[in-house]
């Protein structure tokens, strides 16, 4: 299956994120061009299924008509130093700045700290996020967005508080910031139930897990919510089915996650889908993996064996 048309990657990156050091995906090629299969490791086989289809839709059919040419994109910042966090903005050039917060391993003092570096960094123009990835309950969200908000002179949102579209909906009720759902809307048995409990303001997309850029348009349309694209730390393969999403909804009023190629060491392609000033150009079709070093043939086997399940789950052939 995709026998002579796989490559297998494993990509170290710049900073552990989400618990990721090491990135890894196979990318596939049909008649339309290349696609990104790269499900996360803690994800079971059925739950990878819209992954498939995502790689699929791109390598066997294209994309819908973009309305725009170019994306604005935020710069995302791991759990790391004020200093390096001040780096990592001002080096990204982007006007909007994502900062991960909440973090295990840390404290909301320094979550605090991190901020007041990406508003330094940013300047008072700029627009600061956060992204908490569900771990306060409500009580520590309000008063954690409370803090964020005034370390950051006025927050743009928070991405995902709480885990449960309960907990979203309930602080939401409590703070002034807007909230944006995004594991919510990725791992919801219905996505759009987020919108209906008035639990979010902005729905993040991410490509892959929603199944392509179709299913993520009519996630998009039913949800009734601004959008922002996010990825899910492709390569640059993967980050060119983002773009070719962000490029296709009606509206788009915020900067994309798109700009992500910084965290990883290495692209799979010689012309890699780096911002420049904050905004990235819209391809046609992904690019070919022109630069790609292929993993060992130990990760090579696990990939191939993991399309293989998750091909016959999906009943794609
Ligand atoms: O949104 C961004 O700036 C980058 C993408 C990102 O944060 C992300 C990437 C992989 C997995 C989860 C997430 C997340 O939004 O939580
Ligand atoms: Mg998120």
């Amino acid at each position: 299956m995709f026998a002579e048309q796989t490559r297998v990657y494993a990509i170290p990156m710049h900073t552990s994120f989400r618990g990721i050091t090491v990135r890894e995906g196979l990318l596939l090629r049909g008649d339309a061009g290349w696609g990104e299969f790269c499900p996360f490791a803690d994800y079971t086989d059925t739950e990878a299924v819209p992954w498939l289809t995502s790689a699929l839709e791109a390598a066997e059919h294209g994309w819908p008509a973009p309305v725009r040419d170019r994306i604005p994109v935020n710069a995302t910042v791991p759990v790391v130093s004020p200093e390096r966090a001040f780096e990592i903005v001002r080096e990204s050039g982007c006007g909007t700045a994502k900062v991960k917060v909440a973090d295990p391993g840390s404290t909301l003092g320094q979550d605090v700290d991190r901020v007041a570096a990406v508003r330094d960094a940013l300047g008072p123009s700029g627009q600061v996020r956060v992204d908490a990835n569900g771990a306060w309950d409500v009580d520590r969200a309000v008063a954690a967005i409370t803090a964020l908000d005034r370390a950051a002179g006025g927050l743009e949102y928070v991405e995902q508080p709480c885990r449960t579209i309960e907990e979203l909906a309930a602080v939401r009720r409590r703070v002034n910031v807007r909230i944006a759902a995004d594991e919510s809307i990725r791992r919801a048995e219905d996505p759009l139930r987020v919108a209906v409990a008035g639990a979010a303001d902005i729905a993040v997309l991410k490509v892959a897990p929603l199944g392509g850029v179709r299913r993520a348009l009519a996630v998009a349309e039913s949800a009734g919510l601004p959008c922002v694209v996010s990825s899910a730390l492709e390569t640059s393969i993967g980050l060119a089915a983002g773009l070719a999403l962000a490029a296709a909804l009606p509206t788009l009023d915020y900067a994309c996650g798109l700009g992500t190629l910084s965290l990883l060491k290495t692209d799979a392609v010689t012309h890699p889908l780096r911002p420049t000033n904050g905004w990235l150009p819209v391809p046609r079709t992904a690019p070919a993996p022109d630069a790609l070093t292929e993993a060992d043939p130990r990760t090579r086997d696990r990939w191939l064996s993991r399309l293989g399940r998750v091909t016959a789950l999906s009943g794609h052939r």
